[in-house]
């Protein structure tokens, strides 16, 4: 078949499907579904996505010469590792940065990827990043291709990078496992240092605190959410309390988020200031900072892997942010549908305010479900296309992944769950077109964050650190470029309408989203996002024509209805 672009695809199904305009995306589906030649564009669709995979297989580096790229990779790590001049820990990080290029460049399951971890490992260890160096002799480990003659080496590491984490735990496990190894004489002393250094932890283990482990502050503690009943300016919040300028209104966890296309960033928590893991299935176009995250993001990937090996995800802009809020947070109700065998009851259920599991609040999905939409107002031709999309994830789900397995068991036909599934992605299209937040970080100036240059991570750039955790003595400004990093459904912070004077103002961190108190506030104050540009640094008409075309609202909020809405971007801007 001739290869051709996703756009040409949708742009002949859309010109093909001819259906009545439907308020509803599951009637939208189903109406798609019913065209007489929708059995022809159906199979267009996987014919098109196995021309992906076609070409997948065909660009495949083979094993032999991945193993000879990150062999030869590995080996300029060690020249750098055994070098002292001009200095050591600058070489460090540059052996560090070779042995991760060697990790991306290995084919998994493979010595070669397993000596790159093992070498990148003792860097880490040498560098202070004993976390990131643990989890790197597991990953050389879990190849089970690590030469068994060097098994101790790796063992050694294990248990001295837990004595450093205070893990007693483990490092009694570890110290069991290298008295199995036969040592020489050097390894036997170290192990009886370790052994008394055991004696020197306290028993319990030290759970190492980040960031994006904080505990999400209620939402409601300040604030409440009120609904207007207007069907243009529906819900909206207020202050339930007054609140100091800078203070933080709430904190709410991202529920899911997509990396801007290319960004170097851990798949599961958002950060940025990596050392990164690679999945290999999909060449390492996912990473992640640590293997709890690897895992705790495993069952979102096993649907995304394959997608990303085709490139899908390139193709589909905001559609990939929908299709990762569904595999995120569909499986929290997945079992309270297992009843139900009509799935226009479901689709009931789903959508309606007042169902059963809509007042299931701490589902965090009903949050999700419950954001606007403006799919009603869409023309016909952008709903079919949409639809075309979300129909296509569906024939991606089913064909490639094992997204289905388990629907198999419930009552509803195994048709109508693609329908269903394919509605749910067109319904979170829509909303994340007038919900979704970008979601920026700081990165060093002088790095881009999309490049493939920076793949070993901004935390083995060694002029930012005298040694690791020490910002080198007037580097701070180096980090000084925020950059937007990724798209995310934050729901509780949709809930805050817009005006061009925002009352806050976003902080990212990870996955985790604080709204700050830009000025105080007085108890029942509604409390404002800006969607676009601020009064500050645009023209009233640029932001009045965004706000309809992408929000559909003409846009009332106190600053534009002063008499000169445009004096202070005039004042700052021109003069
Ligand atoms: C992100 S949502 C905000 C929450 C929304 N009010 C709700 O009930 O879900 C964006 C939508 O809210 C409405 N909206 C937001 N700000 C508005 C404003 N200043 N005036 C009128 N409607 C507004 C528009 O319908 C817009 O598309």
């Amino acid at each position: 078949m001739e290869k051709f672009k996703l756009s040409e695809l949708l742009e002949y199904q859309t010109a093909y499907t001819q259906i009545l305009d439907y308020e509803c995306e599951l009637e939208t589906i189903l109406a798609i579904k019913k065209d007489e030649n929708w059995p022809l564009r159906r199979q267009m669709s996987a014919a098109w996505l196995k021309g992906l995979s076609d070409e997948y297989k065909i660009n495949l580096n083979s094993k032999e010469s991945a193993t000879k790229k990150s062999n030869r990779l590995r080996e300029e790590g060690n020249v750098f590792y055994c070098s002292k001049s001009p200095s050591k820990t600058e070489n460090m990080f540059k052996a560090g940065q070779q042995y991760t290029l060697a990790i991306f460049a290995a084919a998994p399951y493979t010595e070669a990827l397993a000596l790159a971890f093992a070498n990148r490992a003792m860097v880490l260890q040498e560098l202070g990043y004993y976390r990131q160096a643990y989890d790197d002799c597991i990953c050389a480990l879990e190849t089970n291709q690590y030469p068994m003659r060097l098994i101790h080496k790796i063992k050694i590491r294990q248990a001295f990078c837990v004595y450093y984490l205070q893990d007693a735990k483990k490092l009694e496990l570890h110290l069991t496992e290298l008295e199995k190894c036969g040592l020489n004489e050097s390894y036997k002393q170290r192990v009886d240092e370790l052994q008394k250094g055991l004696s020197s932890i306290a028993n319990e283990i030290i759970k190492e605190t980040q960031d994006n482990d904080k505990e999400d502050m209620s939402l409601t503690e300040t604030t409440e959410l009120v609904d207007s009943k207007d069907a243009t300016r529906g819900r909206y919040v207020v202050a339930k309390r007054d609140i100091k300028s800078g203070e933080i209104i709430f904190h709410e966890r991202i529920s899911a988020f997509v990396p801007v296309e290319g960004t170097q960033i851990c798949q599961q928590c958002g950060s940025v200031f990596i050392i990164p893991i690679p999945c290999h299935a999909c060449n390492g176009k996912v990473i992640y900072c640590s293997l709890k995250c690897r895992e705790d993001q495993a069952k979102v990937h096993q649907n995304e892997c394959v997608g990303y090996c085709l490139g899908l995800f390139e193709q589909i802009g905001i559609s990939h942010l929908a299709l990762r809020i569904l595999l995120e947070e569909f499986p929290q109700i997945s079992p309270i549908l297992a009843h139900e065998s009509d799935i226009k009851n479901v689709w009931k259920e789903l959508t309606t305010e007042t169902s059963h599991l809509n007042t299931k609040t701490e589902v965090n999905y009903v949050k999700s479900l419950r954001l606007v939409s403006h799919f009603q107002k869409m023309s016909l031709s952008n709903k079919i296309w949409f639809a075309v999309i979300a129909d296509l994830l569906a024939v991606y789900l089913k064909e490639y992944t094992p997204f289905f397995h388990n629907t198999s068991k419930s009552k509803i036909k195994q048709s109508d769950w693609e329908s269903l599934i394919s509605a749910l992605i067109l319904r979170h299209i829509g909303q994340s077109i007038s919900n979704a937040h970008t979601c920026s970080s700081i990165a060093p100036t002088c790095y881009d964050i999309r490049s493939s240059t920076v793949k070993y991570g901004f935390l083995l750039l060694p002029n930012m650190w005298t040694k690791p955790f020490h910002l080198r003595q007037g580097m701070l400004h180096v980090l000084g470029e925020v950059g937007e990093v990724s798209a995310a459904n934050i729901p509780y912070l949709s809930m805050l309408n817009h005006a061009c004077n925002p009352t806050i103002r976003p902080r990212f961190s990870g996955r985790n989203f604080s709204a700050l108190a830009d000025r105080d506030i007085e108890e029942g104050d509604e409390i404002y996002n800006c969607y676009t540009l601020t009064y500050r640094n645009s023209m009233s008409v640029v932001r009045r024509d965004l706000l309809k075309e992408m929000y559909h609202f003409n846009c009332e909020c106190v600053h534009c209805q002063q008499s000169d809405p445009d004096a202070a971007y005039v004042r700052v801007f021109f003069f």
